[in-house]
């Protein structure tokens, strides 16, 4: 089965009239209200908001992920419409489209099974003959830090800090080479140190493969870092989008001046989490 590509893919991903629901005893109870969001070619965006605002559940609904909650809208990604198709069509997008990966490698990782086979696991899938499945794994993962790669293919997770099984996880994420990897907060789980190399190492493949990355955060330094745009999103609504400079320096509303201030910042303690914007005089101004 071939898939319909976009021959003039100036959008990596395109979403349109996002909306996510609930359901509840009164019937559908709305998540995400109509979000639009673009992404071109080897874009970094971060998605930031409070805590239960949507970035999860809206970063999910692009490979349709979400159990249990109804998805409309449009979401086209690399020129194929992903609302609506079948789980056959969608196991294929996953993995070679756009991958994601997810806070915490111990969970995403599987404890008694190889890393070698983990990371190999969706070529095979894909019909690649072992043989080229392990060459090009022990590849990606001297590419992304792991030193004698080799001999590491036969340890298992437990073995590997906390910061190589991240980069176990971003192989496997990114061994199908992804136009789009969506990242759920991928370093929260990890000491500040492997943090950096981490996002450093991201950073770079990103760079050489025009990559584009959504990566979710709470933190103001990988933000100002990493990204390019942000997009804010306030109870499900998306509130702002632009360029990380301007938005940082004249933030458009008075959520996102709330948010920013809430945001751990580049001279503070540098594993503090994101607050709530608990205070609901902000909360009514961002959305009315
Ligand atoms: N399967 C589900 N069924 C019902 N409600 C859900 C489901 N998944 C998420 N939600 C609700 O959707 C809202 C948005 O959740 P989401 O996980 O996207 O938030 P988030 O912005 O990623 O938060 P955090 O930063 O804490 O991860 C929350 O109110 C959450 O409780």
């Amino acid at each position: 089965m071939t898939l319909k590509i976009s021959r003039s893919p100036n959008r990596v991903l395109s979403i349109r009239d996002l909306r996510i629901d609930a359901p509840s005893p009164e019937g559908w109870r709305p998540l995400v209200h109509g979000i639009d969001l673009d992404i071109a070619p080897g874009e970094r965006i971060a998605l930031v908001g409070e805590s239960g605002s949507g970035k999860s559940i809206t970063s999910r609904a692009i490979l349709q992920l979400n159990r249990g909650l109804r998805t409309s809208g449009s979401i086209v990604l690399c020129g194929q419409q992903i609302c609506g198709l079948g789980a056959r069509k969608l196991q294929q997008i996953r993995g070679s489209m756009a991958a994601m990966v997810f806070q915490d490698p111990m969970v995403a990782l599987n404890p008694v099974r190889t890393i070698g086979a983990q990371v190999m696991e969706p070529l095979r899938i894909r019909g690649v003959p072992p043989k080229t499945a392990r060459a090009r794994a022990i590849e990606l993962l001297e590419r992304l830090g792991v030193r004698d790669a080799e001999a590491r293919m036969n340890a298992y997770p437990h073995e590997f800090s906390g910061g190589m099984r991240q980069r176990v996880v971003l192989a496997a994420a990114l061994i199908c080479q992804p136009s789009l990897l969506i990242a759920d907060e991928p370093t929260t789980a990890l000491d500040v140190r492997a943090q950096e190399q981490v996002l450093d190492v991201l950073d770079d493949y990103a760079r050489d493969m025009q990559m584009s990355v959504l990566l979710i955060t709470h933190d103001l330094g990988i933000v100002a870092g990493f990204a390019e745009r942000v997009a804010v999103i306030y109870r499900g609504h998306l509130l702002e989008d632009r360029p990380v400079d301007d938005l940082f320096a004249n933030p458009g509303e008075d959520y996102t001046r709330a948010l920013l201030a809430a945001l751990p910042q580049i001279d503070g303690p540098l594993d503090q989490r994101l607050s709530t914007v608990g205070d609901p005089r902000v909360a009514q101004g961002a959305c009315s």
